[in-house]
This record gives structure tokens, C-alpha cells and sequence, in this order.
């Protein structure tokens, strides 16, 4: 399997059959390399309501015939933009997909969007484990600290988690690190940062500092891709 980032929350997780798109913003992301006019997936996931996160979602969904899978206002919302592949869920919800095993679980944050000068209530945000062959992926979405972290650590040890550490809207560094162990993840790639001047942080300090725990930490940039068999980049 491999991991591409695409800048800021925006990962692809491509596996045999199944490309599996998170949070897909690239249009008007200043550090994205690829176009959401070019971008393969068959499965859109997102997180929450934010612009910076449902980003190219409709347009990629649409010309990709991809089902877009979240939270279920969020789904709503979309269904009525006119996207008839859509799976609402919530957290704590999961299910079984072509791809994977699917599990939203909490994240704190806010989930909204600005329409015609109107704030639209989406749902709660959220983060996901995903399972998918053999490789179990935690992206906590945008999140502060929260202690369930623990829990999410207890049940699925996550192989690969995807933590923001921009601070102002979500963890920083340092709630990012104690996020890591609490997670026992294996590998810890950050994300959420340096899309802006508001979220700048230094990621290979970050990964740095993992590594007095024990935990691989992996700074991906813009267009890389991992494989997960040897977490060595492509
Ligand atoms: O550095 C940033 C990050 C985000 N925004 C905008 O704020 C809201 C909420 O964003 P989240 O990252 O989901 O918390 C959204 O409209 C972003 O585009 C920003 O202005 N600067």
C-alpha cells in the first residue's frame, strides 16, 4: 500500500483496488503539487465541514464517479450539492467497505460552512481508523488533545498516525507528542502546518522529538508518497 501527501490534511491511501482520498483540498492550497483536475480516487473521505478540508471534494467526486463517506450533515449537505454516491456516519460508527474496515471516532474541533453569508452547521468533526491490508491508519482530522486518545491507542495501536500540529486551530508540537504515545503509534506523520503563516511549525523538530518514545516520525512534503511496507518513501 501506499500514502501520498497532497499538503496540508490531504492524504490518498492506495492499495490494490481502492485509491482513498482524505480531505481533498488543493484548489487555492498554496503548497499542493497536483491538481484536483487530474487526481484518481474512487472514495472520498472527509473529516469535517471546513474549506479547507472538503476543499476540491465535489468536483473530484463528480468527475471520478468516487462515494464520498462522513459524518452525516456533512453527507447531507453534499447530497444536496447535487453528489449521489454519498454514506453518512457517525462517530463511533463503523463499517465495512470494499477498501477496509471504517471507524469514525471523535475529534474536538468545530465542523461549518459559510454559504451565501450564512453559517452552516455541519455535524461534529471527526478522525478515522481505517484497516486496510493488513495496515491500520488513524487521521485524527483537526483535533485539539483529548484524552479518548488513549482509547484509540488501547483498541487499534494505529501503524501510521496522520496528527495536526499547526496550533491556533488544532495540537501543536507539544500536544501532538503526548497524542503520539497515547496513540501507540508506530509511525507519526505530521500534518496541519506550513499551509499558512498563522499555523507554521517545524516538522522535523517534531519528529525529532518522537523518537525518544520510540516512534518513528515521518515529515512528508507535498506530493511524496510512503510505502508502507518499508515506510521508506517512493
Ligand atoms: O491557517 C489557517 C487554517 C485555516 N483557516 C481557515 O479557518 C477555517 C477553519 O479551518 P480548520 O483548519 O478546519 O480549523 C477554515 O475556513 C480555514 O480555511 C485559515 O484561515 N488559516
Amino acid at each position: 500500500m501506499q500514502i501520498k501527501f497532497h499538503g496540508h490534511a490531504c492524504i490518498q491511501i492506495t492499495g490494490q483496488e481502492h485509491s482513498i482520498l482524505v480531505d481533498p483540498f488543493l484548489t487555492g492550497n498554496p503548497v499542493a503539487v497536483e491538481s484536483a483536475e487530474t487526481i484518481q480516487a474512487d472514495t472520498i473521505l472527509l473529516t469535517h465541514g471546513h474549506d479547507d478540508h472538503t476543499g476540491d471534494a465535489i468536483n473530484i467526486a463528480k468527475r471520478n464517479d468516487a462515494t464520498v463517506i462522513t459524518i452525516v450533515e456533512l453527507a447531507a449537505y453534499l447530497s444536496l450539492q447535487g453528489l449521489e454516491s454519498v454514506v453518512p456516519m457517525n462517530i463511533g460508527g463503523g463499517a465495512s467497505f470494499p477498501f477496509g474496515e471504517l471507524k469514525w471516532v471523535p475529534a474536538l474541533h468545530s465542523s461549518s460552512a459559510i454559504v451565501d453569508g450564512e453559517i452552516i452547521y455541519l455535524g461534529n468533526p471527526a478522525g478515522f481508523v481505517l484497516q486496510m491490508e493488513g495496515v491500520t491508519i488513524y487521521h485524527a482530522g483537526d483535533t485539539a488533545l483529548f484524552s479518548d486518545m488513549k482509547l484509540i491507542g488501547e483498541r487499534y495501536a494505529p501503524d501510521i498516525a496522520f496528527l495536526p500540529i499547526g496550533s491556533h486551530f488544532t495540537m501543536d508540537p507539544t500536544d501532538a507528542l503526548l497524542a503520539a504515545q497515547w496513540l501507540q503509534a508506530k509511525v507519526v506523520v505530521p500534518i496541519h502546518y506550513n499551509t499558512f503563516s498563522l499555523i507554521e511549525q517545524d516538522g522535523h523538530e517534531y519528529a525529532e522529538k518522537l523518537k525518544q518514545f520510540g516512534i518513528k516520525g515521518i515529515v512528508m512534503e507535498p506530493g511524496q508518497v510512503l510505502d508502507t511496507s518499508t515506510w521508506q518513501f517512493v
